[in-house]
């Protein structure tokens, strides 16, 4: 598909679309917690969809109902010999060490850019558990065999945050005791607060954290209960689009992103407060405004999906924009420092990279281009925020891959104003 967007100013209110991480985080806990757990608010995007999918090949029966879900679960049972991730690296790098509690052989797959995505770190850690493992090379398909005994381990933190959340529930949903998860390095460091709280939210233990260097589970359960009403939080990772689009674009108001969430891009209001955007936080609702903006610092190594979104902002604050944090880019949907330097290239922007460095020369304008979303869906988003304001019109092709996190991206700011065309 590919997306026309028109210079355009926007106005109005939108709501911040269902986190796919709380989303995510909730089916896994909502399977490993058991009994029956009432989702609020659930999400829709691709990567929802692929972890309702997991959760049902692993036991689990959700039932539909209007703006809820209804999950029940008698525990990890796979019921299938295969579990299907779609594109999700949470999905599969959460979910494996849950699927690894079943006895039986099963294969894990994936689509799309997940194929090449790194999963070595199973390979490595897995052993240890009493898991026997197969990859191709660190990389799907996988076959994993538990049944997962949980043990003192030591693992990397570097790569990415989500083994260790899988890790975590796993050792929760198998009652793991006396046992300590010691990592090095933990990057991504508030998506395990986020992994956490979501435990906390369904009763399973919460393990002591010794300043994210290392997990200590005890084996005691807190009281545990037969149901739970969890409401899926707003997502800060696509309100960040919202936000910046504003900032650029004109007088919007964003709801439902809670300010006291631990979502790691909730950090996109200190890179807005930096550059001067003109914004106004309430409790319920953020105001922004576009106001003369200047170059920022902002350090988005705990945050790497902030990048295309503060790309798009950098481009419209007057001076250079330093980011630090691209080594956290490579693996993503797509090789994101380099996907946002060739898209926004195309658009007139300079970036430059300097080892852990981003420079972005901001102030200059941009220019409407053909640009490709490489399916990332977070270069799609970014580069037609940025197109609001570009001198003539910007096409987005591949742009359906917004469908990963944020299926009613375009419909949003359309109705706030965007002129947008969508072509098959
Ligand atoms: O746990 C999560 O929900 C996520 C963790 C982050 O990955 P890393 O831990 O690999 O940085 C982030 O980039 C990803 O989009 C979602
Ligand atoms: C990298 C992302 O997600 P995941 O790693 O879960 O595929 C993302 O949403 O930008």
């Amino acid at each position: 598909m590919v997306v026309t967007v028109e210079p355009s100013s926007i106005k109005g209110e939108i709501w911040a679309p269902a986190s796919k991480s709380s989303m995510q985080r909730a089916c896994a806990a909502a399977i490993a917690a058991g009994g029956t757990s009432i989702i609020r608010n659930p999400g829709k995007s691709n990567d929802d969809k692929a972890a309702l999918g997991v959760i049902q090949a692993l036991g689990a029966a959700i039932e539909q109902k209007e703006n809820e879900l209804i999950i029940r679960s008698s525990g990890i049972h796979a019921r299938s010999t295969t579990v299907h991730c779609g594109e999700s690296g949470l999905g599969i790098r959460m979910f494996t060490p849950l699927v690894a509690l079943n006895e039986q052989a099963i294969t894990i797959t994936g689509e799309g850019s997940l194929v090449t995505r790194p999963m070595d770190f199973f390979d490595e850690v897995l052993p240890q558990l009493q898991v026997s493992v197969q990859s191709q090379q660190g990389k799907l398909p996988l076959v994993v065999k538990g049944p997962v005994k949980p043990g003192n381990i030591t693992i990397d933190g570097s790569l990415s945050s989500q083994f260790l959340t899988g890790i975590l529930l796993a050792y929760a949903a198998s009652g793991a005791k006396d046992v300590t998860i010691t990592v090095t390095n933990l990057k991504s460091k508030p998506y395990v607060d986020l992994t956490l709280k979501v435990m906390e939210d369904f009763g399973l233990e919460v393990p002591q954290n010794n300043n994210y260097e290392s997990f200590y589970f005890t084996g005691n359960r807190p009281t545990v209960t037969d149901s739970r009403t969890y409401t899926v939080e707003g997502d800060w990772s696509g309100g960040a689009f919202l936000l910046v689009a504003a900032a650029i674009a004109g007088e919007t108001i964003i709801k439902g992103l809670d300010v006291f969430s631990t979502q790691a891009d909730k950090a996109i209001l200190q890179a807005l407060m930096s550059c001067g955007a003109g914004i106004s936080i309430e409790p319920e609702q953020i105001t922004i405004r576009p106001v003369p903006m200047k170059a920022f610092h902002f350090n988005a190594t705990d945050c790497p999906d902030l990048f295309p979104p503060l790309v798009a902002l950098a481009a419209y604050c007057e001076g250079t924009t330093v980011i630090e944090g691209v080594g956290r880019l490579t693996h993503k949907e797509s090789n994101r420092a380099l996907t946002l330097q060739e898209e926004f290239g195309k658009m007139g922007l300079s970036i430059e990279l300097q080892d852990d460095l981003m420079l972005i020369k901001g102030g200059n304008g941009l220019t409407g281009a053909k640009v490709h979303s490489h399916h990332d869906h977070r270069i799609a988003m970014a580069c037609a925020v940025a197109a609001l304001k570009a001198d003539g019109s910007t096409n987005i092709e591949k742009a359906e891959a917004i469908n990963k996190s944020y299926p009613d991206f375009y419909e949003h700011i359309r109705s706030l104003g965007a002129k947008l065309n969508q072509e098959a």
